[in-house]
C-alpha cells in the first residue's frame, strides 16, 4: 500500500496536556478517506500536523514522502480546508482567484473559473457576503484549483444544512474521480462519509480503532443474533465487540474474516454508522496500533 500520510508515534502537546499522543497510521493513496472519531480524539491536530501549521512534540509525519510543509513542492501538494472554511471577507471571489493564481505555482485557473460558474457564484460577490454554504464551496474551489496531489478537508460541511453539504461533497467526488486526488476529509457524519469515502479510519483517544476500506468494513462485519448466551462462545477467529442482552436475546456485533455460518445465531449485516459506534464506544488500544486493522 502507498501511504500519502503516514505517522509513527505522533505526538503534540500544549503545555503539559496531550492534543495527540503516540498516534501512528497510515492514509493510502489515490483514496477518500473518511477520519471520524469522537470530539477531542485529536483529529484537528493531526491534520494541523499535516499541513505542517502545527510542529510535533514528538514521533514522525510523513506526507508525500516528506516532512509537512518543508519546501516548495510538499506545499503545493497538498490542499487544505480548514475546519471553518476561511476566507477573506472584503476580498471578492475574483479576487481570492487572483490571490490563489499567485500563491500556487499549479494553479489551474480554467477548474477556479469553471467551478464558480456551475455554482452560480458571481466572481464580483465578495466573500463576506456569501453565505456559508457558498463561502465552503469557494475555500473548495481554491483548494481544488491548486491541484494539489493531497486534498486535506477538516470537517468542511459541519455548519452546512443538507441540500449545501450534499452539494459540496459532489463537487468534493467530482475533483476527487476527475484529478485523481487523494483525499482526507475529517467529519461526525458517518452518512456523508459513507457516500463519498471508500475507506475509513476510526480515530479515539489519538489510536487508530479500526482502519480500512469500507467495503471491506462492511464485508467483515456482522451482526449475530441468538438466545441469551452467557458467556458467549464462537469459533477461533471471530472477534467480539460489543455484546447486548436483553431477558431473551444476546446481539452481537462480531468481525470475521471468512462468513459466519453458524446455526445458533441469525447473521446480518452492520451498517457503517453502526460500526463506527461500536469501535467508538470501544476502549482503546493503548500504546500499539489496533490489531483489527483491515487491508485491501
Ligand atoms: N490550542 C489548543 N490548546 C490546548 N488544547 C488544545 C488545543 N487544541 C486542541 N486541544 C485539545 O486537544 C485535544 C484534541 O483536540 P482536537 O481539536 O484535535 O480534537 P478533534 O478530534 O478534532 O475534536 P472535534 O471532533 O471536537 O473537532 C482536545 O482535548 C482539545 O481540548
Amino acid at each position: 500500500m502507498t501511504a500519502v500520510l503516514q505517522t509513527q508515534g505522533l505526538g503534540k502537546k500544549y503545555g503539559r496536556r496531550w492534543a495527540l499522543r503516540n498516534c501512528t497510521l497510515d492514509v493510502p493513496a489515490g483514496r477518500v478517506v473518511g477520519l471520524v472519531g469522537p470530539n477531542g480524539a485529536g483529529k484537528t491536530t493531526l491534520l494541523n500536523l499535516a499541513v505542517g501549521q502545527l510542529q510535533p512534540t514528538s514521533g514522525g509525519i510523513t506526507v508525500l514522502g516528506g516532512r509537512p510543509a518543508s519546501g516548495p513542492e510538499q506545499l503545493a501538494g497538498v490542499g487544505f480546508v480548514a475546519q471553518s472554511t476561511p476566507t477573506y471577507a472584503g476580498l471578492s471571489i475574483a479576487e481570492h482567484l487572483r490571490l490563489g493564481a499567485r500563491l500556487n505555482p499549479g494553479w489551474d485557473g480554467a477548474v477556479a473559473r469553471d467551478r464558480i460558474g456551475r455554482l452560480g457564484l458571481d466572481p464580483a460577490q465578495r466573500a463576506g457576503k456569501l453565505s456559508g454554504g457558498q463561502r465552503a464551496q469557494l475555500a473548495l474551489t481554491l483548494g481544488i484549483a491548486k491541484r494539489p496531489r493531497l486534498l486535506i478537508l477538516d470537517e468542511p460541511v459541519a455548519a452546512l444544512d443538507p441540500l449545501a453539504r450534499s452539494e459540496f461533497l459532489q463537487v468534493l467526488m467530482e475533483a476527487a474521480a476527475e484529478h485523481r486526488l487523494s483525499v482526507v476529509l475529517s467529519s461526525h457524519l458517518v452518512a456523508d462519509l459513507e457516500r463519498i469515502c471508500d475507506h475509513l479510519i476510526v480515530l479515539v483517544d489519538s489510536r487508530v480503532q479500526v482502519a480500512g476500506g469500507v467495503d471491506e468494513l462492511l464485508a467483515t462485519h456482522h451482526r449475530l443474533t441468538g438466545p441469551r448466551l452467557h458467556p458467549v462462545r464462537l469459533p477461533a477467529g471471530r472477534h467480539v465487540l460489543s455484546e447486548r442482552y436483553t431477558d431473551r436475546q444476546t446481539t452481537l456485533i462480531v468481525r470475521a474474516d471468512t462468513p459466519v455460518f453458524d446455526p445458533a445465531w441469525t447473521v446480518g449485516p452492520v451498517g457503517l454508522e453502526d460500526l463506527v459506534l461500536t469501535y467508538m464506544a470501544r476502549p482503546t488500544d493503548t500504546g500499539r496500533q489496533s490489531a483489527l486493522e483491515v487491508q485491501r
